[in-house]
């Protein structure tokens, strides 16, 4: 049977009790969502696991395949789900004359055949995406306010001396405060780069005033939450909450609230990148990147370019999509396919000092790249080259720099997902599981499936001409 537009709800008997655990709308854009409640249980093999559905005609799939698909979005529900569900199948009915529904399981599968978990419920990771997308795009309103009236007074000095503003850490409270107000029923760990330290300082009273203010403004502003307003103490408190160490076990949300804090400063590009670790492996990206234009860079259109504010947003399995950061339907973005060097553009570093320009110059002549390196700062190049932008990035650091895992998250499964690979020099995958920093001295390199190869041969041949005047 074909049809698009169908809302599966998974549940069971637990105890003689109805209970309704997972809801999945592949079209959900025009449902409401399920509200979340209780977590799976660890084991479907214990319970009778049935299948509702209601749906109406048109598209493919069917309903064993959504437990599956790509597009399912999933919520966990409790008991209390079902009487919505009877509103949501009324109320859809209404809509939609066409549709078809049943008030009785589809099937039923008895506790002699075990479900796994891992391969239906907990591979879907719909509601971190959703509220991830939200937080992202709260902070890049606080930044977007800051930028525009970047006072030098907003520049301070960390310890290690790099820039940093109101709005790197106005930015982590209000990720950290959306994920918890979004997510309240799990487990929150949260691997970020800004902390409290040098906040807590005397001299730093006047800038905690601010960002106390900006982020008690903007949610204010955008109403989705109706709090009390922050005190200095809470957003201490919320910054720190960004401490986790990560690692390979379970969840950790991993953030940088400000990448590319340079470009920020300088009024060109920049990132509030948040990545979801689930066993040490991305699962989720959003990439908020307000001054990229919504069209290609390499437009030659003044109009179109004037137009900025990108939302890129992967999932696994899940394909990676691009909207505007005002709100715009998402579209899917796919990395360039080319396989010819000559028609490739490659993106590094604007700052010569995070990555070096002359290497990434040797690589691409040797590789046969005609067109000049593309400089733009953070990672808003994962997100440009995950639309084809441009065909490669390639980026390396100092020797002894460590890369933090926040600096990476979020654009290694963007490109993933967009039909691209990032890799260390050495064509290694990164390796997100090793705590704070990723565990690589090489260098990182991104492009899509058939150039990699080439790509990473003259990589190799240029490090060892490199390696050669010092042997
Ligand atoms: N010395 C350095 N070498 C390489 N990368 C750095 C260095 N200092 C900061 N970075 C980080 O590199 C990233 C920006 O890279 P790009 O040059 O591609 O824009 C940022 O995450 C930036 O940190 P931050 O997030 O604090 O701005
Ligand atoms: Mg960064």
């Amino acid at each position: 049977m074909l049809w698009r537009h169908y809302l599966v709800v998974f549940g069971g008997m637990r105890s003689g009790q109805l209970v309704v655990f997972g809801g999945a709308s592949p079209s959900s854009n025009r449902f409401p969502y399920l509200i979340a409640g209780i977590s799976p249980p660890t084991s479907l093999s214990t319970i009778d696991f049935q299948i509702w559905y209601h749906m109406c005609k048109a598209g493919r799939g069917q309903c064993g395949r959504a437990l599956h698909s790509l597009e399912s979005r999933w919520e966990m529900v409790s008991i209390t789900a079902v009487a919505r569900l009877v509103h949501l199948n009324s109320s859809i009915k209404r809509s939609n004359p066409n549709l078809l529904s049943t008030t009785k399981p589809l099937f039923t599968l008895k506790s002699s055949s075990p479900v796994s978990v891992n391969s239906s419920i907990a591979m879907s990771y719909d509601d971190q995406l959703i509220a991830a997308k939200k937080a992202a795009s709260l902070a890049a309103r606080l930044c977007q306010k800051v930028q525009k009236g970047l006072l030098q007074s907003d520049v301070q000095s960390k310890s290690d001396k790099s820039p940093v503003t109101v709005a790197d850490y106005g930015s982590q409270v209000l990720v950290s405060f959306v994920l918890q107000r979004e997510l309240p029923s799990q487990a929150f760990s949260l691997v970020a780069e800004e902390d409290s330290r040098d906040l807590r300082k005397e001299e730093s009273q006047e800038t905690l005033r601010r960002i106390t203010k900006l982020v008690n403004d903007t949610i204010a502003n955008d109403g989705t939450y109706n709090v009390s307003p922050l005190s200095e103490a809470d957003v201490l408190t919320i910054i720190d909450c960004g401490t986790s160490e990560g690692g390979s076990n379970g969840q950790h949300w991993v953030l940088d609230p400000i990448d590319g804090t340079k470009g920020f400063l300088r009024g060109d590009q920049y990132a509030i990148a948040l990545g979801l670790l689930d066993e040490g492996k991305v699962v989720l990206g959003v990439l908020a990147c307000p001054n990229l234009p919504l069209e290609s860079i390499r437009s030659q259109d003044q109009h179109a370019l004037n137009k900025a504010g990108c939302l890129f947003s992967a999932q696994l399995s899940c394909g990676t999509y691009m909207e505007s950061l005002d709100g715009s339907p998402p579209v899917k973005v796919h990395v360039s396919d080319t396989e010819d060097p000559e028609e490739a553009s490659f993106f590094e570093s604007y700052e010569a000092a995070h990555s070096s320009h002359s290497l990434s110059g040797a690589i691409a002549k040797k590789l046969g790249v005609k067109a000049p390196p593309v400089r733009i700062d953070s990672q808003a190049k994962y997100g440009a080259l995950s639309r084809g932008d441009a065909a490669i990035y390639l980026r390396f650091p100092n020797k002894g720099y460590r890369e933090k895992i926040w600096d990476h998250a979020a654009g290694y499964i963007v490109i993933a997902e967009a039909g691209g690979v990032a890799s260390d020099a050495g064509g290694k995958p990164l390796d997100f599981s090793k705590g704070r920093y990723l565990d690589l001295d090489t260098g990182i390199i991104v492009t899509n499936r058939k150039l990699m190869p080439a790509l990473l041969k003259a990589v190799q041949d240029s490090l060892k001409e490199q390696a050669l005047p010092s042997l």
